[in-house]
């Protein structure tokens, strides 16, 4: 057999009915496209606290750490509730159907931890997993198979493909109107026209600027750089704080110089996939850092052998910045939200239901 596949119910549980009491305001709407908090009053740079630190007068910054747990649990919750008010008004249930082609392990361990996020908030999922040598036409018949099926709200082609895959035909194939992933050229398209509104925005910018807005840094007319181009993350975080009117630098593994770009931003945006490749002396003493990257790296005293770290190098940078996502537990918890937010909207308009 080619591929497997099974399905996790949730039968319409939702597991979380608590009141909310999120330590920061919460500002995302639901239902339909997400809406960060528009009342940020952070101020850059001069948010810079210096503590002096023992004898040597060294000095330790009073940096924030921007934990994404708590803002991901409240997101979480707001999902799970109108998925709840969802059931008991239509009897409908979002649902999210994931392909996961070959055996990367990171690629198993990204999709287990949004099959558990789903079942935890009441969205129905199923997942196609195909062998490492699937050829393209099989992958297509799948993603066609997803798009015709009425209850599927979202389909996510899990990233990177095999080489002899060709990422951009597949995605091409995933219906726009399904597209949680925000991938898709009409969606990505959208997101980089002003008066334009996608109906996706991927879920990792999205994550960034919720976790920017929640811990009140101002965006607008600030210099951010982005460190980075893909389409998952980079790319589509430049488009999404230029639509945040800050004035955004992309970087890539073309450009000269980047630590001199890097050193005039207020807000910088790691998304390289290398451990420890920006350094403090690339920052602006007070900037804010949301590090993207996460990277396995080998650890023998990690009971997994190995642990997750960032693209920025954390000890020196918490010495530097205002504020700082760490990882894991910055970004990458926030994502998964994002990705439960997309799927419930998918399925409300789908069903028409407001
Ligand atoms: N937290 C989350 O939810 C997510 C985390 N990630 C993480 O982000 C990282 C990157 O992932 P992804 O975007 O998929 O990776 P890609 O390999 O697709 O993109 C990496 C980008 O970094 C650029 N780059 C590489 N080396 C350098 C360098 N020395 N200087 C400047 N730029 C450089 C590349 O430039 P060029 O374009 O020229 O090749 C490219 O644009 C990974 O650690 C990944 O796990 C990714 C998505 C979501
Ligand atoms: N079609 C597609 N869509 C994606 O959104 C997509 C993809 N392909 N390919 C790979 C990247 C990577 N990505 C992450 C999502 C969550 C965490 C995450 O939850 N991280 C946790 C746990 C990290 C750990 O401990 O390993 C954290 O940072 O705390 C990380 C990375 C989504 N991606």
């Amino acid at each position: 057999m080619v591929g497997f596949w099974h399905r996790l119910g949730t039968k319409g549980k939702a597991l979380y009915s608590a009141t909310l009491s999120p330590p920061f305001s919460s500002p995302l709407t639901l239902p339909h496209i997400w809406v960060p908090t528009q009342t940020p009053n952070r101020p850059l740079s001069s948010g810079f606290h210096p503590v002096k630190t023992g004898a040597t007068g060294q000095t330790r910054s009073a940096a924030e750490i921007m934990s994404g747990k708590p803002i991901a649990k409240d997101i979480k919750l707001r999902v799970a509730a109108e998925i709840s008010r969802m059931k008991a008004a239509i009897g409908r249930l979002p649902g999210l159907a994931m392909v996961l082609v070959g055996y990367r392990e990171d690629s198993h361990a990204y999709v287990h931890i949004k099959l558990k996020a789903c079942n935890e908030v009441g969205i129905e999922t199923s997942i196609v997993q195909l062998p490492q040598d699937c050829t393209q036409d099989r992958l297509i018949d799948v993603v066609s198979s997803f798009n015709s099926n009425p209850s599927v709200h979202g389909i996510i082609v899990q990233l990177p493909l095999p080489e002899h895959l060709d990422e951009e035909t597949i995605i091409n194939f995933v219906s726009p109107e399904k597209d949680v992933d925000g991938f898709h050229p009409l969606n990505m398209g959208n997101l980089a026209l002003r008066g334009r509104e996608p109906l996706f925005i991927p879920c990792a910018p999205k994550a960034c600027i919720e976790l920017l807005l929640r811990y009140r840094v101002e965006i607008i007319g600030k210099n951010a750089v982005v460190i980075g181009r893909s389409k998952i993350a980079g790319l589509s975080t430049s488009l999404l704080l230029q639509r945040h009117h800050a004035t955004v630098s992309t970087l890539h593994s073309f450009t000269n110089n980047p630590e001199q770009i890097i050193r005039r931003a207020d807000i910088v945006v790691s998304d390289v996939g290398i451990p420890n490749i920006v350094r403090c002396d690339w920052l602006m003493p007070g900037a804010v850092v949301v590090d993207m990257g996460t990277n396995s790296v080998k650890d023998p005293n990690s009971p997994r052998g190995f642990r997750t770290t960032g693209d920025v190098c954390y000890e020196e940078a918490i010495k530097v910045v205002s504020a700082i996502t760490p990882v894991p537990g910055g970004v990458g918890p926030v994502v998964i939200s994002m990705l439960l937010s997309n799927t419930l909207d998918s399925a409300k308009r789908a069903y028409g239901f407001t």
